[in-house]
């Protein structure tokens, strides 16, 4: 006989079902071209649904959600997860209120993270729309959106997105010429701030060019 599975069979059947339904939409904006971004839904307090590595996000099914253990291992599966498990698992450890993760690299989120790489971050202020932001509630508000620098070695990134949350709060973080992170509470707050992020980057990236 099979030994049982350490998570909940039904919270892994809904977590896949909202992440497929969300991340098809997200890709049909455009946002995960190439195979590209990541995705990842808290199931309990020690595991959590998450994209297979390498998958295409246009054409996600319910059979590219695995789960991983807080320390980013597999869980009853020989496949492997997201090539960046550990920027998810990081927050999921750290913040027991963190329910989902969305990663997407759009053209708009690239092309910021190269134009404020320098800078190490991108300033949102005077916005209606950053009152999407949990715990906002006025646009003479400013949000600060930390550009890191990208790396290959995942606990490299993970050191500099703990090093920049034992700092302050935040939802989410550019990285130089890769993309997005952006989380919430659950999948509508992780939509909403993504969704945020996105707008507000264009507004400030079109901005630039009629600037100029
Ligand atoms: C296809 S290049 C993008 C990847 O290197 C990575 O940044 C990414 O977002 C997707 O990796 P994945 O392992 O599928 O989760
Ligand atoms: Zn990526």
């Amino acid at each position: 006989m099979n030994a049982p599975l350490p998570f909940d069979r039904e919270a892994l059947r809904r977590a896949a079902g909202e992440i497929v339904a969300n991340v098809t939409e997200l890709a049909a904006r455009g946002w995960t071209p190439a195979t590209s971004s990541n995705f990842s839904r808290r199931i309990d307090a020690q595991h959590a649904a998450i994209t297979v590595s390498g998958r295409d996000k246009g054409r996600l099914t319910e059979d590219d959600i695995m789960v991983v253990d807080l320390e980013g291992q597999p869980v009853a599966t020989d496949r492997k997860s997201s090539a960046e498990t550990l920027l998810h698992t990081q927050l999921y450890k750290r913040f027991p209120e963190v329910g989902c993760i969305l990663h997407t690299h759009s053209q708009n989120q690239t092309i910021a993270s190269r134009l404020f790489a320098g800078a190490g971050h991108m300033r949102l202020d005077g916005y209606e729309l950053l009152k999407a932001f949990s715990g906002n509630d006025t646009h003479e508000a400013e949000i600060v959106v930390p550009v890191l620098p990208n790396s290959q070695d995942m606990h490299t990134l993970a050191a500099q997105v703990d090093a920049l949350l034992d700092r302050r709060p935040m939802w989410g973080y550019l990285i130089d010429g890769h993309g997005l992170y952006a989380w919430g509470t659950d999948m509508a707050e992780a939509r909403r701030h993504l969704e945020a992020f996105e707008f507000l980057i264009g507004c400030e990236l079109e901005l630039r060019k009629l600037q100029r």
